[in-house]
């Protein structure tokens, strides 16, 4: 067990042996330092984990500790909801940090959606993501790659993005005086419209390519290595550093009690990976004392995680998990040119870069995976929306796969169950307005070719004349209708 220190205060630098590498393939375990900008092992190409020293490194010996220093809202390591936590992501110096006040994020119970799940008021709460600066969970790790690229004097930033990464590292660019540039990838038609509105109002250069997120991720990562540029995707270890803390203010807001279930979207699985390695860290640290269950969603017409654990029983297994069984999935997908596709387009990805990091968490977490459908996903979506938070569509997963792990007993009435929602209603109106459009053709174009049939939770506009009676009519029949559950 680590000792504590009893205060909270940030070191002023980081030694480069408290800090650094390592590669998550315990065969390998090849280390490297903090400092070095490479993105997957020098010596085997796989995954990279940022690890600590935690014995030598001053930890606050209560979780509370952090949540007194939103009282010193002036200095901007407190201000963050990610550098707050900072002796949890000791990575980089203060004096290195890249922020604009990400992270000031809410949980907010929902007895609609509760209802909705089918757990007890109270029990189902939604961590809500789209608070951020840039609309997104994203700015969380952003702020952490930020500063990493900082510290080794990066400029040029890229990253492939279903939408919400590009939003997020464009926003980053334009909001900071630290002279980053901005090339994001995207693939065609493939990019919600308020994402890509983000992208170019924040002025990146944004390269569309004719192909998917895969193809998207493939390329950039080449052109990275080939320029020397800093790749922004979640395969970068210290992303994941921030994405830690989205857990952390949970718990916070659970006043530092430990839910029995969070459940998350799963697309690149760069999420579900560092909410693992939080609670792995917190539980060695003795800062929690047990961990919550884990559920990943898929949408299904991207079910990779999905396919590969419960039909191939692909598993972690201490490090060395079967890789035969990816490549065999990944082969056929190649052979048979099956490409993702769902409605939820932040998900919409065949290829996990952080599969081996997410199955780890799924063991940390005694987790489960399952797939949803575009059908589940935007009812669950209108029924967040009723209840006050709009969301995106791959973040209603969350939700629909937790009315589904209820259904099916595993999650149980009386749990306590955290649903994160990932990104704002905004950023995707089409899917939102095509759902509650009275216009069938809208429905059909948007939604009837994901496979969409009905829009059972729908507040459809309606057509009045303009005319005062009618109006008047109308806002009568309103007002007499019995409050929708
Ligand atoms: C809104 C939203 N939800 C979920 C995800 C998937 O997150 P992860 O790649 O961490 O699984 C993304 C990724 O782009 C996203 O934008």
């Amino acid at each position: 067990m680590p000792s504590h220190a009893s205060t909270t205060a940030a070191p002023t630098r980081v030694d480069a042996d408290l800090a650094y590498q390592r590669c998550i393939n315990s065969r390998c375990a090849a280390t490297l330092p903090v400092d070095r900008a490479v993105f997957s092992c020098p010596e085997c190409g796989d995954l990279l984990d940022v690890v600590y020293d935690w014995d030598r490194l001053p930890v606050p010996s209560r979780l509370s500790d952090f949540e007194a220093k939103w009282s010193r809202r002036l200095d901007p390591l407190c201000s963050s909801g990610v550098w707050r936590f900072y002796e949890l992501l000791p990575f980089a110096p203060p004096d290195r940090i890249v922020t604009i006040g990400e992270g000031q994020t809410l949980l907010r119970p929902s007895d609609r959606v509760a209802r909705y799940v089918g757990v007890d008021n109270g029990n189902l709460l939604l961590q809500y993501e789209g608070m951020n600066p840039s609309g997104s969970f994203k700015d969380n790790g952003m702020t952490a790659a930020f500063s990493h690229a900082r510290m080794v004097g990066a400029r040029r930033v890229a990253c492939a993005s279903t939408g919400n990464t590009s939003a997020s590292l464009a926003v980053f660019c334009s909001a900071t005086e630290f002279g980053f540039k901005a090339i994001i990838f995207i693939g065609s038609g493939k990019i919600a419209y308020g994402k890509l509105a983000q992208a170019l109002d924040h002025g990146a250069l944004t390269i569309q390519i004719v192909g998917d997120f895969d193809d998207a991720l493939m390329r950039v990562r080449e052109v990275a290595d080939r320029l020397g540029i800093y790749l922004m995707n979640s395969v970068n270890p210290f992303r994941l550093e921030g994405q830690k803390t989205v857990m952390y203010r949970v718990l916070e807001g659970l006043g530092w009690e430990v839910p029995d279930w969070v459940v998350v979207p799963g697309g690149n699985l760069g999420n579900s990976s560092a909410f693992g390695k939080a609670f792995q860290e917190l539980k060695h640290l003795g800062l929690i004392d047990r961990i919550p269950r884990l559920a990943v969603i898929n949408a299904a017409g991207a079910q990779t995680l999905d396919l590969l654990v419960r039909s191939h029983g692909m598993t972690w297994n201490s490090g060395l998990p079967d890789e035969s069984i990816s490549r065999a999935y990944y082969d056929r997908l190649d052979r048979e040119q099956i490409r993702a596709s769902t409605i939820a387009s932040a998900i919409e990805i065949n290829r996990p870069v952080n599969l081996k990091k997410c199955l780890r968490a799924l063991e940390v977490c005694d987790g489960v995976v399952r797939q949803v459908s575009d059908q589940e996903i935007m009812d669950a979506k209108a029924r967040v929306g009723a209840g006050g938070l709009g969301c995106e569509p791959a973040s209603a997963a969350s939700v629909a796969g937790a009315k589904r792990l209820r259904e099916e007993g595993i999650i149980a009435p009386s749990d306590r169950v955290v649903c994160i929602l990932t990104g704002h209603q905004l950023k995707d109106p089409t899917a939102t307005v095509a759902y509650h459009s009275a216009d069938q053709d809208e429905f059909d174009r948007v939604l009837g070719s994901r496979g969409v049939k009905r829009a059972g939770f729908a507040n459809r506009p309606v057509v009045v004349p303009n005319e005062l009676d009618a109006i008047i009519r109308t806002i009568g029949l309103y007002s007499d209708a019995p409050a929708p559950g």
